[in-house]
């Protein structure tokens, strides 16, 4: 291994990347070249990444194709439009879409200019998205007809700006009064626009912000991270390295959604730096996954586990049915693959590699990963730390950096960790040192050959389905209730979706509220996968002596009898 710490001081045990003077892991793998011009931004890089590939994406249920050529011009065109409606380096630009082949268009135009994404789930409730909105203040938003009812609010009392991308899928608009929302043009028109040169252009350089996503990170409601181009550009440098090995052209499904980092960072931007075809589903169909996999002979494709565990459950079926002879690899992150899945998809699909990856919105994508089938095997592992990342294994107590197979949190540094939270200066502190590190909330250890492991989640969180779901959240809206006295939000465990919410409730003396008018007083207000699904009054939610609540103690109330 390369000595990486930049400090030829410092000796680092060459199999494990650990280096016991300063406590902290190197990753194993050869670290990126990074940009020494600081007056780039992340789109002019992924435009000028040398490939001779044609087709960039590809809508999987019209056919539309985007070839890079049209791609790029069409950014031109759009990028001039958004210029001369007046949008500057700074600026938020909501994107309220499901995943489409605009939405690259979109993310990469609006970033050209220093303006800055943010995106938000279409599942989301009218009341969670006017919330984003006023927490990251955009000026302007890209959504489908299908989703105006849900922007209406911020655009009739809030005066956002709309423009309109085409929904090939829904013909239908629902009947929204567009009378009271500021539709400024659509997206056909701008991508018709001839581009001008002389178009204002800020200055942009690698420390401006790209994008706003939002996490709840390790504990409160969620916060816009903010990733920089610079955190993008090594995140791409990362993606080149572990997905253009390929001597052959890759074709991707692109399922899993665009608008958090995962699907954002592969399929709108690193796959389009290495010259590969993104084939498009707007939302998650088995059927129509598969069929897309068949039609257009895919080789690559991402996925969480909820659905990997669907391929396995009807592997049977699913072959009998599908040509997926082109498949070569299945890449799965989001949430933890456990042995017994990874195990019946090698069964199942013997000719897929199938390949792990471990990441934060904090992190801009990047953290762990197992790039060969060989490392897939070492089952539990989230892999080897991803290139030029260091990690800290820190006692949470104590707050000690710990050794080799010593377990703790997992503290990560890197050209890939978020700036900060966006207006929350407070959170920022408690996540991010001074010197740059990032508290991941996760309990991890790493073993002799460098391997990470996940052990528990420190951090008050709950994935369903590989979505966050934040117990705050949750509790906040539950002591909203006139009924109610204290609750508690947990993770319950599930073989299928990860883990789905529980909520322990403490009713106000005198009151008779069911669990089923609680449940459903929740889920008229939030989405879908933020449903609680289980639910048990308590006479006291128990708390430690500053009022912390005692969630371990829940968790373990709540799985006893399983
Ligand atoms: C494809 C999934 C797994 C399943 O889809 P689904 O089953 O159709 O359900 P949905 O999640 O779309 O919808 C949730 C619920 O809403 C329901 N729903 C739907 N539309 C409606 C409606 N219009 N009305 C009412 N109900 C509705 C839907 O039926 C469903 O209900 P339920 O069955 O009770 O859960 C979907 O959940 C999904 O895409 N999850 C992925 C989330 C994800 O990308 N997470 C990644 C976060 S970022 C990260 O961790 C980084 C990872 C990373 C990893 C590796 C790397 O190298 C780098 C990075």
């Amino acid at each position: 291994m390369a000595q990486q710490s930049g400090d030829p001081q410092l000796t680092i045990d060459p199999r494990s990347g650990f280096c016991k003077t300063n406590s902290t892991f190197y990753s194993k793998r050869k670290p990126i070249s990074l940009p020494t011009n600081h007056a780039l931004d992340l789109t002019t890089f992924i435009s000028s990444r040398p490939h001779h590939a044609k087709v960039a994406f590809i809508d999987a249920t019209t056919g539309h194709q985007l070839t890079f050529a049209d791609f790029w011009r069409y950014v031109e065109s759009v990028s001039t439009c958004l210029s001369e409606m007046g949008i500057r380096k700074g600026h938020v630009v909501l994107l309220l879409s499901p995943n489409s082949i605009f939405f690259p268009l979109v993310s990469l135009s609006v970033i050209s200019l220093g303006a800055i994404i943010t995106t938000t789930n279409p599942l989301n409730t009218t009341q969670e998205i006017t919330k984003q909105i006023s927490d990251s203040k955009p000026v302007l938003a890209f959504t489908i007809p299908q989703l105006l009812p849900k922007l209406a609010h911020a655009s009739s009392t809030g005066n956002l700006k709309i423009v309109l991308l085409p929904d090939h899928q829904n013909q239908n608009p629902p009947n929204t009064n567009s009378t009271d929302l500021r539709i400024i043009g659509t997206l056909e028109e701008m991508m018709k626009r001839e581009p001008s040169e002389t178009r204002v252009k800020d200055r942009v350089t690698l420390d401006d912000t790209a994008t706003l996503l939002y996490s709840s990170g390790t504990t409160g409601v969620s916060k816009g991270v903010i990733s920089s181009h610079g955190n993008f550009i090594a995140l791409i440098q990362n993606v080149s390295r572990r997905f253009g090995k390929s001597e052959q052209e890759e074709i991707y499904v692109a399922t899993v959604p665009m608008f958090h980092i995962y699907g954002l960072a592969a399929f709108t931007m690193g796959l389009l730096a290495l010259g590969s075809t993104v084939v498009v589903l707007s939302k998650f169909d088995m059927a129509d996954m598969l069929s897309a996999v068949q039609k257009y002979r895919v080789t690559y494709l991402p996925l969480v586990p909820p659905i990997l565990i669907g391929l396995v459950n009807k592997a049977d079926e699913v072959k009998k049915k599908y040509d997926l002879s082109s498949l070569r690899t299945v890449l799965c992150g989001g949430a933890p693959l456990s042995k017994e899945v990874i195990e019946g998809f090698v069964d199942k699909f013997p000719n897929v590699t199938i390949m792990q990856g471990y990441a934060l919105t904090e992190s801009t994508g990047a953290g762990a990963s197992t790039d060969t089938m060989e490392e897939s095997r070492r089952y539990g592992t989230a892999g080897l730390l991803s290139p030029s990342t260091e990690g800290r294994i820190v006692d949470p107590d104590t707050g000690k950096s710990l050794l080799v197979n010593q377990t703790g949190e997992l503290w990560l540094k890197g050209p890939t960790i978020m700036k900060g939270y966006f207006s929350n200066e407070e959170a920022t502190a408690s996540t991010l040192n001074s010197e740059g590190w990032l508290r991941t909330g996760d309990l991890c250890y790493i073993d002799d050959d460098g391997f990470l492991f996940i052990v528990d989640r420190l951090k008050e969180l709950i994935k369903y389905k590989g979505y966050q779901v934040a117990p705050a959240e949750l509790e906040a809206l539950l002591l909203g209730h006139p009924e109610i006295a204290d609750a508690a939000v947990i993770p319950f465990p599930d073989k299928e979706v990860g883990q789905f919410p529980m909520a322990y409730v403490v009713r106000k003396s005198g009151t008779t509220i069911s669990g089923t008018a609680v449940m459903d007083f929740i889920a008229k207000q939030v989405a879908p996968y933020k449903r609680i699904r289980k639910l048990a009054f308590i006479s006291s939610i128990p708390k430690n002596p500053s009022g912390k609540i005692l969630r371990k103690d829940l968790i373990k109330l709540a799985t006893s009898k399983l």
